[in-house]
């Protein structure tokens, strides 16, 4: 495909992915104008265009070079990687950088009453799924003949509905089975939204400008897990004290004016800080614990 003048991005339209992907780009600077129905939006700041689609519809236009870049679940890259080797078809695309959401899990459940023992259990079951290659894949390893029901959404009904006699589909916090009264059984993949990279070559600007985004990405993950804390700490405990803090090798000790026995002690923690943490910080008499969140990051 020719250059293009500006880069293009793919990111799910409306979906589990769609606002994480929104806010992760405008994390990065970039300034983005979405209008509820528009498929395309235009960055104001930055040479950049967003295509909001169906999430299925991601690698294959990323693989086919329409887009440069897609943020997707691994899931959905994995399905169409899987669907376009079996058609002989381009699946060129590399994976550029995990994303801190869209964690979940593809799992076989069956319902409650159902008494599994095993893959085994399923041999010549019918099982209804959105994502039928990744299926067939475990249970052609595990060597569990079975037929598909291909459903591309309220797969967690199709028991109930008579449709089949278990399900195979993404699980978070597992609300969704126990509502429809199905039990996990097995996890057969785990998926977590990723940026992906089709083979466009970039121009000298282009690339300059992955980096940079590349870069800012790092910052906002980074800053997200992390905290700023700040602490007054009395000096007979000051080693301890910052033994109990995630990441603070090199914590700044600042004077306290009016205050001999203690000091200020300021640190940027890798993780948050939990409570159980603080009342043992508070036990050796540190007072004042103020914990923050940061916004950016650059190391
Ligand atoms: N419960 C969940 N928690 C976290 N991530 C999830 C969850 N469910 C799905 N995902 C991830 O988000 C992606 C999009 O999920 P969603 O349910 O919005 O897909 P969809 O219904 O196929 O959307 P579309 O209309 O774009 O085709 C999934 O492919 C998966 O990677
Ligand atoms: O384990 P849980 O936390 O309950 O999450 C699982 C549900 O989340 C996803 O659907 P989503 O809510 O995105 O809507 P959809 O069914 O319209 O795709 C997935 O397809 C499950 O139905
Ligand atoms: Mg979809």
């Amino acid at each position: 495909m020719t250059e293009q003048k500006r880069l293009r991005i793919a990111i799910q339209k409306s979906g589990r992915l769609s606002d994480d992907s929104q806010a992760l780009l405008k994390s990065c600077g970039m300034k983005i104008n979405l209008r509820q129905q528009r498929l395309i939006a235009h960055s104001e700041n930055m040479p950049v265009d967003l295509l909001r689609v169906r999430d299925d519809d991601i690698p294959g236009l990323v693989m086919d070079g329409v887009v440069d870049f897609g943020i997707v679940g691994e899931n959905v890259l994995e399905e169409e990687t899987m669907l376009r080797t079996a058609q002989n078809e381009p699946t060129d695309c590399d994976i550029l950088k995990r994303l801190d959401f869209g964690d979940c899990r593809f799992s076989l459940a069956v319902a409650e009453e159902f008494d599994y023992t095993g893959p085994q259990c399923l041999a010549n079951k019918r099982i209804a799924t959105s994502y039928p290659g990744i299926l067939k894949r475990y249970l052609d390893e595990q060597g569990v003949p079975f037929s598909t029901c291909m459903l591309a959404g309220s797969v967690e009904v199709a028991t109930r509905a008579g449709l089949a006699d278990a399900i195979c589909d993404l699980v978070s916090t597992g609300a969704t089975l126990e509502a429809n009264g199905l039990k996990e059984v097995e996890v057969i993949y785990r998926s977590q939204a990723v940026l992906i990279k089709s083979k466009n070559k970039l121009s000298d600007e282009h690339q300059e400008l992955l980096d940079r985004l590349l870069m800012r990405m790092q910052g906002t993950m980074e800053a997200k897990e992390s905290k700023y804390i700040m602490l007054h700490a009395p000096k007979t405990h000051l080693d301890q004290i910052v033994d109990l803090l995630p990441g603070s090798e090199h914590p700044t000790v600042l004077a306290l004016a009016g205050d001999e026995d203690k000091v200020a002690l300021h640190v940027v923690s890798t993780e948050n800080l939990f409570w159980e943490t603080m009342e043992k910080l508070k036990t050796l008499g540190a007072s004042s614990i103020l914990v923050m969140p940061i916004e950016k990051m650059l190391r």
